[in-house]
C-alpha cells in the first residue's frame, strides 16, 4: 500500500508541485438538482405538480422509454432518458440544443429548483483541483469566459497559479490570473441529475437503482466553438515550452454545422492544429485527452480518429470506451461491455484502441477499478519500478475520487484522509487476480496492466466530475514521475 497516511498523500503532492499544465477547452457552470428518494423522482413525474405550468404526459414518457431518444426536445423524452438512466447505475450525458427545445420543456426547465452551483466541465474541475495540490502553473483556456464563470475558479494554491491568456493592447499575450481575465461572455450552465440508490415503481415495474449517478443535461450555446483566436494560437509553441503536460477535453461540444456554415472538420482540423503547436518546441510535452459522452456515433468517431493520433494519454469510463468501440465497428465487443461490464472484455476494447492510435497509454476507469494499460519496458528492474509508480498514481486517483464523492468537494489537502480511510470495494481482489492473469496470458507479454480497485463512497454526496478527478490525479502523477526521476 503505497499511502499508509496522510502524510504519504501530502508526500506524493510535494511532487506535482513543479509541474506546468495547459488545460483545455470547456467549462461551465454545473447547476445540480438531487434526487435523494423516490418522493424527490415522483415529485418531476406527477402530472398535478405543474412545473412551469407543465402537465407532464406519463403515456409518452413510456413512449419515450422505448424509443430511447438520443437527443432531448421535451420533458417526457427527459424524463424517458432519467428513467433509463437511473435503472442501469451508469453516467449520462445528452446535449441540449436551445433552439430545438420545446416551449414547453423551456418552461419546465426554467420553473425547476436546483439545489447548487458550482464550477463544471473538465477545464473547470481539473483546474481547481490542481490549483490546491499546488501545481506551479495552470493555464486554463475555454473559449467563454464570463465575470460568474471566472470567479467560480479557485486559486486555491499557496500562489495564486491558474492563468488565462489573455491579448494586450500591445499585441502580445499575457498569462492573467483567472479571476481577472474575464470577458463579455454569456455563462454556460449544464444542468445535473444527481441520484442516490433507491428503488421506485413505474409502470406497474420496480426499479432498484444499482448505483448513485448523475445524468447531465449539456448546454451546446450556439456561439460556443471549440477554438482558440489566432492571436493566441500563435503563441502555443512558447507556452507549450513552458510546461511539461496538457490535458485536452470538451470536443463532445463540437457540431456537424454551424450557422455560419463552419463544419466539425474545421473545428477538428483546428483542434489538432493546437495540439501540434503545443508540442513543437517541447518533444517531451505529454497530452492527455479526457473523454465525454457523445451521443452522435458520427462525431465520437471524428473525435478519435483526428485526436487520438496527436495525443499520447486517453482517459474515459466505461461507458466511453463501448461507445469508441461501436463507432469504430466493433459493435458485439461494444455491446458485451455496456451489457457485462466484464473486465476482460475492456482490457481487449482499451487494447484495440491503444494499438491502432499508437498511445503511450489509456487509463480506464470505472466504478469498481481504475487501471492503466501501456507498454512494457524491456528492462525488468525499470519495468518493476515503472509498475510500482503507475500503481501509485491509480492508488492517488482513487483516493481524490473518494474524498470528492463522501464531500462532494475536495477544498484542502487535508480533505484526502477522507478517501484514504474508505476502503477498497469488495471486489478489489479477485479483480487484481483477474489482472494479473490476464498480465500473464501470451496476447499481453508486450503490456503492462495495472489496476487499483476504487474506494466506493455509499452514499456519495454527488458523484459529477469524479471521472475528471481521477483521471487529472492520474495524469499529473504519471507526468511528475517522469519529470522527477526518470524512470518510465
Ligand atoms: N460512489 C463512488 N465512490 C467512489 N468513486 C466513485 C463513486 N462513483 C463513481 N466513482 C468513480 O468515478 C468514476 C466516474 O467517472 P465518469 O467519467 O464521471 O463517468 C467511476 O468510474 C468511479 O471510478
Ligand atoms: O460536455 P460539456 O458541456 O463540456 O460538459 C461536461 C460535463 O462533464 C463534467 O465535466 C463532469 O465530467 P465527469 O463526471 O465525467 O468527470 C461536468 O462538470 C460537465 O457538466
Ligand atoms: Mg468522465
Amino acid at each position: 500500500m503505497p499511502f499508509k497516511n496522510l502524510n504519504d498523500v501530502k508526500e506524493h503532492c510535494e511532487n506535482l508541485e513543479n509541474i506546468a499544465i495547459f488545460l483545455g477547452y470547456n467549462a461551465n457552470v454545473d447547476a445540480l438538482k438531487y434526487i435523494s428518494s423516490k418522493n424527490d423522482l415522483y415529485e418531476l413525474l406527477d402530472e398535478k405538480n405543474n412545473i412551469g405550468d407543465v402537465k407532464i404526459d406519463i403515456d409518452k414518457v413510456i413512449e419515450n422509454m422505448a424509443s430511447y431518444p438520443r437527443e432531448i426536445k421535451t420533458p417526457e423524452e427527459f424524463l424517458a432518458r432519467l428513467i433509463l438512466a437511473m435503472k442501469s447505475g451508469k453516467p449520462v450525458e445528452i446535449p441540449l440544443i436551445s433552439a430545438n427545445l420545446s416551449p414547453n420543456f423551456k418552461k419546465w426547465l426554467e420553473d425547476l429548483k436546483f439545489n447548487e452551483k458550482r464550477i463544471g466541465g473538465q477545464v473547470g474541475i481539473i483546474a481547481n483541483l490542481l490549483s490546491l495540490l499546488n501545481l506551479e502553473k495552470i493555464i486554463a483556456y475555454t473559449p467563454l469566459l464570463s465575470k460568474k464563470q471566472s470567479e467560480m475558479f479557485e486559486n486555491k494554491g499557496n500562489h495564486a497559479n491558474i492563468f488565462y491568456p489573455v491579448l494586450k493592447k500591445d499585441g502580445k499575450v499575457s498569462l492573467t490570473n483567472i479571476n481577472n481575465a474575464y470577458k463579455d461572455d454569456e455563462t454556460k450552465i449544464n444542468r445535473i441529475f444527481e441520484y442516490k440508490e433507491f428503488d421506485f415503481e413505474f409502470n406497474n415495474e420496480k426499479i432498484d437503482i444499482p448505483r448513485a449517478n448523475r445524468l447531465i443535461l449539456a448546454s451546446r450555446p450556439e456561439n460556443l466553438r471549440i477554438d482558440i483566436s489566432e492571436d493566441i494560437k500563435k503563441e502555443l509553441p512558447e507556452m507549450g515550452k513552458d510546461i511539461d503536460c496538457a490535458i485536452v477535453s470538451g470536443y463532445q461540444s463540437i457540431k456537424e454545422k454551424y450557422s455560419d456554415g463552419k463544419t466539425d472538420e474545421y473545428y477538428f482540423k483546428r483542434a489538432v492544429e493546437d495540439i501540434k503547436l503545443l508540442k513543437s518546441k517541447n518533444l517531451d510535452l505529454k497530452v492527455h485527452l479526457e473523454f465525454a459522452s457523445v451521443q452522435n456515433p458520427l462525431l465520437r468517431k471524428k473525435i478519435v480518429e483526428y485526436l487520438y493520433p496527436v495525443v499520447d494519454c486517453a482517459g474515459l469510463d466505461e461507458t466511453e470506451i463501448a461507445n469508441i468501440l461501436n463507432s469504430l465497428g466493433y459493435s458485439e465487443l461494444s455491446e458485451k461491455i455496456l451489457k457485462d461490464s466484464r473486465i476482460e472484455d475492456v482490457i481487449e476494447a482499451s487494447k484495440i484502441v491503444l494499438e491502432k492510435y499508437d498511445l503511450e497509454m489509456i487509463q480506464i476507469h470505472t466504478i469498481f477499478y481504475i487501471m492503466f494499460i501501456c507498454k512494457k519496458i524491456e528492462d525488468k528492474a525499470k519495468n518493476d519500478i515503472k509498475i510500482a509508480q503507475l500503481k501509485k498514481s491509480l492508488e492517488f486517483a482513487t483516493i481524490l475520487a473518494s474524498s470528492k464523492a463522501k464531500n462532494g468537494l475536495i477544498t484542502s489537502i487535508e480533505d484526502l484522509k477522507m478517501g484514504l480511510d474508505t476502503p477498497y470495494n469488495q471486489y478489489g481482489d479477485l479483480l487484481i487476480d483477474l489482472v494479473s492473469n490476464i498480465s500473464n496470458s501470451s496476447e499481453f507479454t508486450e503490456y503492462n496492466i495495472v489496476l487499483v480497485p476504487s474506494r466506493i463512497v455509499k452514499n456519495p454526496k454527488s458523484t459529477v466530475g469524479l471521472g475528471d478527478t481521477i483521471s487529472s490525479g492520474a495524469f499529473v502523477s504519471y507526468v511528475a514521475d517522469l519529470k522527477n526521476n526518470n524512470v518510465l
